[in-house]
């Protein structure tokens, strides 16, 4: 990456996993913490369709962190936010807060296939770059047992879908055809695709 880095970006984001893919990219990034926005989080507005979602929500978060990063007075860099959603068909499978959301998203996604849809937003110069990558992922029959064992692991927690496919759940998964990066959080090679385009707009 440092071949179009031509300066540290920001990460606005608390995800542990999308810190660890930049930096496995050698995508030079300080953490911004933005402060999260009253009310519920990330909510679906009324009527909207599960792939619009995600793409608002991550420029939302972009929006929030530009806005963020002026009212503390810091000179201006390239913020990239994201965001990933778990799709059945036309439903989403949000974060998983408890073992018992863990439970039934299991038995949700069990021996079907979904779709992971990860918006990434990089807010530059009064412009907002964006892409999305879509996975299929298809998870094999859980039976109570393994629903069990996983719920109790509690790493499904705080994870769209309630799973994280570099975890223990990599046992469930069959088969993925898209990014793993971007099941994962953070597709990485959208996000060099996104990083380049911007410079090279930016000149
Ligand atoms: C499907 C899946 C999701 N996830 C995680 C990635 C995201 O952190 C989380 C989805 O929540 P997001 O709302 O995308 O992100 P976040 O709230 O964790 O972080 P922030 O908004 O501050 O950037 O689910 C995995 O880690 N592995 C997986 O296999």
């Amino acid at each position: 990456m440092s071949q179009v880095q031509t300066q540290p970006i920001f990460l606005a984001s608390a995800s542990p996993r999308r810190r660890e893919l930049l930096t496995q990219m050698g995508i030079v990034h300080d953490v911004l913490h933005v402060p999260a926005p009253p009310g519920e989080d990330e909510p679906i507005l009324p009527g909207e369709h599960p792939a619009s979602y995600v793409r608002r929500t991550a420029r939302d978060k972009a929006e929030r962190a530009v806005a963020h990063l002026a009212d503390c007075g810091l000179p201006p860099r390239p913020i990239l936010t994201a965001d990933t959603t778990v799709m059945l068909g036309s439903q989403i499978l949000g974060k998983a807060h408890t073992d018992d959301d863990v439970r039934d998203a299991l038995r949700t996604l069990s021996g079907k296939e979904h779709e992971v849809h990860t918006a990434i937003v990089l807010a530059w110069q009064n412009r907002l770059y964006e892409d999305v990558s879509i996975t299929s992922v298809i998870m094999k029959s859980l039976d109570s047992d393994e629903i069990e064992w996983y719920a109790q692991s509690g790493e499904g927690i705080g994870k769209a879908g309630a799973y994280g496919i570099q975890g223990l759940a990599s046992a469930f998964v069959s088969s993925i055809n898209g990014s793993y990066s971007g099941v994962m959080g953070l597709p990485l090679f959208e996000t060099c695709r996104l990083l380049a385009r911007a410079y090279s707009a930016s000149g």
